[in-house]
């Protein structure tokens, strides 16, 4: 396929997930199945196209003054290539497949905004209803940060230290570029996608298959890593869905001592197993009822509640996801976040931690949660979250760090958003 053909599969594949509010990835899933002709090199461009126009859809709307599936589409296209409304005409001239020219109107408009410095908010690409609340997770830096969570991600991996060491799983990826880390001292990183290219497909790998390494973000490693669950320790993963955290907190503890992975949603769980004995994780016992945690009250050293939240500190590679969250969602997992947190402390030994992670920006799902449960929960008091990042990295302490937990972003640490407070029990 040419330029065109992939804008113009582009543009109906947005259109489709507009007119029937569905997820990107189904979207382009059932376009491939009725596209059969296409190569996997026109679905991995046709992939960028769609995803950079939902991260980027608020400047590819501003380029344009107008939003709709095509300018959208183009607009991200301009933005993400540096291409003019000229040099795109001119590739496109006898491409039969090719969307709509740009009018003499929108070529104008178009060029002159190209040239111009864009508006914080449409840098931003927040959606509306929230930036507000944004602006009050960022403070000054809110466009910067915007501007970082719209950007392509890069492909992160944790080594797994019970099968493999880094420099071993740097040497299996070598033909895939990966290098290690910025932050986590198990993690190995390929760079985000370039043009029209995709990531390699690192699970098909052998190396993934004998269970050296697991796909895992960076910013979940580093939160997974300032849990501090050590060896020998008894921890409860409270939230623990597919068992991406609960895999570090086992390797962390060496196999020693003892994980209780437990999810409300068994359907969630059942990966866990399959991923446990790839990684030869031994100490982690899986439960899916609550009432077969009953002997663990107020007994766990440590308990981690990685709660169910928006999920917005992962715009990047969901990037449709930003755009259909609500306020009425935001509120009913910040209500589903309190009952968690009540209900997991309950499981902390006096003297022991409790541990809550979010993969959200919003103030609302972490700091304010986190003053919140404090207020109810007197016994339990905030630990100092510089100590505990200078006992896990060498890296420098991250500029949102502070007396009330540790966020990461994309702008200041370079991985998805997550924010992390660790709590002591008297
Ligand atoms: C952010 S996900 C967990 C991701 C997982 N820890 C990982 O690292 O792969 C949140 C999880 O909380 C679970 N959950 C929701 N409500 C819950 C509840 N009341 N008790 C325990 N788990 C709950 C969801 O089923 C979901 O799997």
């Amino acid at each position: 396929m040419r330029l065109g053909g992939r804008l113009s599969a582009a543009i109906e594949i947005i259109q489709d997930i507009e007119t029937r509010h569905r997820p990107a990835a189904d979207a382009m899933r059932d376009w491939g199945l009725s596209h059969r002709f296409a190569g996997s090199g026109d679905r991995a461009a046709i992939g960028n196209l769609v995803y950079d126009a939902l991260r980027r859809r608020r400047s590819a709307a501003w380029l344009f003054d107008t939003e709709t599936p095509r300018t959208l589409v183009l607009g991200a296209y301009f933005l993400e290539t540096s291409t003019i409304p000229d040099a795109l005409a001119a590739e496109l001239e006898g491409d039969n497949f090719a969307p709509a020219p740009l009018d003499s109107g929108e070529t104008a408009t178009v060029t002159q905004r190209l040239a111009q410095p864009m508006p914080q908010a449409e840098r931003a690409n927040f959606p509306l209803w929230c930036e507000e609340s944004l602006i009050a997770s960022f403070g000054e830096n809110w466009a910067e940060e915007g501007e970082a969570l719209s950007a392509r991600p890069p492909l992160d991996m944790r080594v797994n230290t019970l099968k493999a060491t880094r420099e071993k799983v740097l040497k299996a990826l070598a033909h895939t570029h990966a290098a290690s880390s910025p932050i986590a001292p198990h993690g190995v990183r390929v760079p985000p996608i370039s043009g029209n290219g995709r990531h390699p497909n690192v699970q098909a790998e052998p190396a993934y298959r004998k269970g050296w390494f697991e796909v895992q973000d960076e910013g979940s490693q580093i939160v997974a890593e300032l849990a501090g669950a050590d060896a020998g320790q008894q921890v409860l993963d409270f939230c623990a869905g597919a068992g991406g955290k609960t895999l570090a907190l086992s390797a962390r503890m060496e196999n020693k001592g003892q994980v209780f992975a437990f999810d409300a949603d068994k359907q969630r769980l059942a990966p866990i197993f399959d991923r446990l004995k790839r990684a030869g994780s031994r100490n982690v016992q899986v439960v899916s009822r609550l009432d077969g945690l009953e002997r663990q009250i107020g007994q766990m050293d440590l308990v981690l509640v990685d709660a169910p939240c928006t999920g917005s500190g992962t715009w990047r590679r969901r990037p449709d996801a930003k755009w259909r969250l609500t306020r009425q969602q935001l509120e009913a997992r910040m209500a589903e976040q309190a009952e968690i947190l009540d209900n997991a402390a309950s499981f902390v030994r006096p003297g022991g931690r409790l541990v809550y992670i979010t993969c959200s920006v919003f103030r609302e799902e972490n700091q304010d949660q986190a003053d919140a449960f404090l207020k109810r929960n007197e016994a339990f008091s905030r630990q100092d979250h510089t100590a505990l990042w200078a006992q896990c990295f060498s890296a420098p302490v991250p500029a949102y760090l502070d007396a009330g937990g540790v966020m990461l972003t994309p702008a200041s640490t370079g991985t998805d958003g997550f924010h992390l407070t660790s709590f002591k029990r008297d």
